[in-house]
């Protein structure tokens, strides 16, 4: 075999070449953020309404944003804040919004000192002597807060937070950085805070406190799931800039729109949908997305979400979802949970693992159904009373493939014949 080592010419060329599919693939990830956010305006002026005193250097009220997911809920914050920033500005007076995401910011210490680092920006350590620089770690959490609360005392302006992703925090490490939080204005700060907690997660209040719930939810909105046709709205005018002229097909987007729709209105999934439509007709070498690139694309993200679902599954989970798979590559292609049970006992002692009751193993085949991994339906077999059956709704060999992967190697290294036996 010879490899090109230095130049290989040609590598690259097919796809530097002038792109007939997309003018600006950028706009159609989700980190682009459009000026203009179709089907948003009553939230938009409704938060550019609360926020509003801000400009007045008063407090405004903390607000509580839920939504599902893809809702624009981020985006129409950003917006608002991206605006009260600038007007405020050309006022002369300060707001500043300071975001941040408690996926990754998920504890206290990191919550706080990272509002501190972006009240303090560029300043000079040495230019104020009574503001300390806070250290990512190692400071007790008490001191981290009484050094922000000491610079929101001595700075000037309104902080407006935003805790994106605001469920994560509390669920990794309960109420006590909202509680502090929102009671850190006090008379005598010259700087005065404010919070907007987004969720997407409806049930998120069960988790506060009544005393954080009150002071968080002063003001509450809901973002509501988007239609079809808004949908076919924002991706009409992402598609404007994103995509080369007459690059769709005239059905595209309103496939896209009703696929995302039917999910749960999720604007990131019609996005999603309509950039890898265009990147497999790219690659493809094609001219036009078409709906065919669409259905692909549908099939590809359904793969794809569940094979990180499946690599994120406990090893018992694993084993019971490889016991299924012998069964379906043993030709089986609907079987029963005694089925599963019974390759499962006659594996465990293989594995080193402990075995689960039947009972527990039912209860694991019953979250692959919830999770969509697997179809199951309970059935009535007359004097043997009733049986949960089971199948697989999509190709197995990606699942497989991602098992034999995923468990450590102890299910790769399996001996093939004492899967014979077992299967026998
Ligand atoms: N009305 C809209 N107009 C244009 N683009 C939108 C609109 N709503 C959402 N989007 C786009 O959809 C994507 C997801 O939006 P966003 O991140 O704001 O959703 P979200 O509700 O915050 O979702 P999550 O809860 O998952 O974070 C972004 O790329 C955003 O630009």
């Amino acid at each position: 075999m010879t490899h090109d080592t230095n130049d290989s010419p040609g590598l690259f060329d097919k796809f530097l070449s002038e792109n007939r599919i997309f003018r600006d693939r950028e706009v159609l990830r989700h980190s682009y953020r459009p000026h203009i956010l179709p089907h948003r305006k009553p939230q938009i002026d409704q938060i550019a309404a609360i926020l509003a005193p801000a400009l007045q250097t008063e407090t405004p009220s903390n607000i509580l944003i839920y939504g599902k997911t893809g809702t624009g809920k981020t985006a129409s914050v950003r917006y608002v804040g991206t605006e009260l920033e600038s007007v405020s500005a050309r006022r002369g007076t300060i707001c500043r919004v300071i975001h941040l995401n408690c996926e990754v910011i998920d504890t206290q210490y990191r919550v706080l000192a990272q509002i501190s680092k972006m009240i303090l920006g560029e300043e000079d350590p040495s230019s104020d002597k009574t503001r300390i620089h806070i250290p990512m770690t190692g400071w007790p959490t008490d001191q981290v807060y009484s050094e922000l609360k000491n610079q929101i005392d001595t700075s000037t302006g309104v902080f407006i937070i935003i805790l994106d992703e605001i469920d994560k925090l509390v669920k990794k490490s309960g109420d006590d950085t909202l509680y502090n939080l929102t009671r850190i204005n006090t008379d005598l700060s010259r700087s005065k805070v404010s919070i907007i907690g987004i969720s997407n997660d409806l049930g998120f209040k069960t988790f506060l406190d009544p005393r954080v719930l009150s002071s968080l939810s002063e003001e509450e909105l809901v973002f509501p799931p988007y239609n079809a046709p808004q949908l076919c709205d924002i991706l009409q005018q992402r598609a404007a800039i994103g995509f080369a002229e007459d690059a769709l097909d005239d059905e595209v987007i309103p496939l896209c729109a009703a696929l995302a729709a039917q999910e749960h209105g999720d604007a990131r999934r019609a996005l999603d949908l309509l950039r890898i439509s265009g990147e497999l007709a790219d690659r493809g070498n094609g001219s036009k997305v078409t709906i065919e690139h669409v259905k692909k694309a549908q099939a590809k993200i359904e793969t794809d979400s569940m094979v990180e679902c499946i690599k994120t599954l406990p090893t018992q989970s694993k084993i019971v979802l490889y016991c299924m798979l012998l069964l379906h590559r043993a030709g089986q292609r609907i079987f029963i949970s005694g089925d599963v049970t019974r390759i499962y006992k006659e594996l465990t002692p293989f594995l080193e693992i402990d075995v689960l009751t039947a009972r527990r193993i039912s209860d694991l085949i019953s979250e692959l159904n919830m999770l969509g991994v697997i179809n199951t339906r309970l059935v009535n077999r007359g004097r043997h009373g009733r049986t949960k059956e089971m199948w697989f709704d999509t190709s197995t060999e990606k699942i497989w493939e991602v098992i034999m992967e995923e468990s450590d190697g102890r299910l790769a290294q399996v001996d093939e014949q004492i899967v014979i036996q077992i299967m026998r």
